[in-house]
């Protein structure tokens, strides 16, 4: 019976578009790619629906929202991108609203924490410093941490089990994460404010919650297999 114990250790978080609003800062950096490419920029609402398989993945849907696309281009733009972002990681980005509240609650709780993003990791890392958060996470695994990134399952089995493993829960915000959490067989909770491609309902989330302030009753109603 799982009546009043918190039934995860762990539960891990997606980075970009769950925990922090990175848009604004993800934007100015692809736009300055895109201007050193002579392209146009893009409106950070559509970025907005860019997001979610890495750095390479997002110059790739910005040229071709603006012109054509291929490796070469990819490739001039990818270093001007990652400099630019790199250097302004934190300029705008900020957790969102209850973000600080459920984490430190979850902490109260005993529970073990864990970022699982396709961030690459030295960028996670970057960001997670910048907002001073170092010393909350057990487990940080980034798009390049391993030869696979999301949705391939390994990635949220190793942060899981970097973090100390147990039953674990999935929070994320676009289709990537819960395809991620399903081919781990792991509940995962979807954020309704996040970047994603496609409406909230049909991300195949196990809950959806609006607000952080939702998260801990979200998973408190959940049951988590073992992992
Ligand atoms: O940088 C990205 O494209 C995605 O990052 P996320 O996995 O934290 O959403
Ligand atoms: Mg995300």
């Amino acid at each position: 019976m799982q009546t009043s114990r918190f039934p995860f250790t762990v539960v891990a978080f997606d980075l970009d578009g769950t925990l922090v609003d990175t848009a604004p800062d993800l934007t100015a950096a692809l736009n300055n790619a895109l201007g050193s490419l002579g392209r146009p920029a893009i409106d950070p609402e559509s970025v907005r629906h860019m997001v979610g398989h890495g750095a390479r993945a997002l110059l790739r849907q910005g040229l071709q929202a603006t012109g054509t696309c291929d490796e070469t281009l990819i490739d001039r733009g990818f270093p001007v991108f990652i400099d630019h972002y790199t250097a302004h990681i934190a300029d705008t980005s900020r957790p969102y609203p209850g973000v600080a509240e459920a984490l430190d609650r979850l902490d109260t709780l005993g529970v073990k924490l864990a970022i699982c993003t396709n961030k690459a990791e030295s960028l996670a890392l970057r960001l997670v410093e910048a907002l001073g958060w170092q010393d909350r996470f057990a487990a940080i695994v980034g798009g390049d941490t391993l030869p696979v990134r999301k949705p391939d399952p390994t990635p949220l089995f190793a942060a899981i089990a970097h973090a100390g493993g147990g039953p674990a829960a999935f929070v994320g915000d676009s289709i990537t994460d819960t395809d991620t959490a399903r081919a781990a067989a792991l509940p995962c909770i979807a954020v309704t404010f996040g970047f994603r491609d496609r409406p909230a309902e049909e991300l195949g989330a196990t809950a959806l919650i609006d607000h952080f302030d939702e998260l801990i009753p979200a998973l408190t109603k959940l049951q988590s297999p073992q992992v």
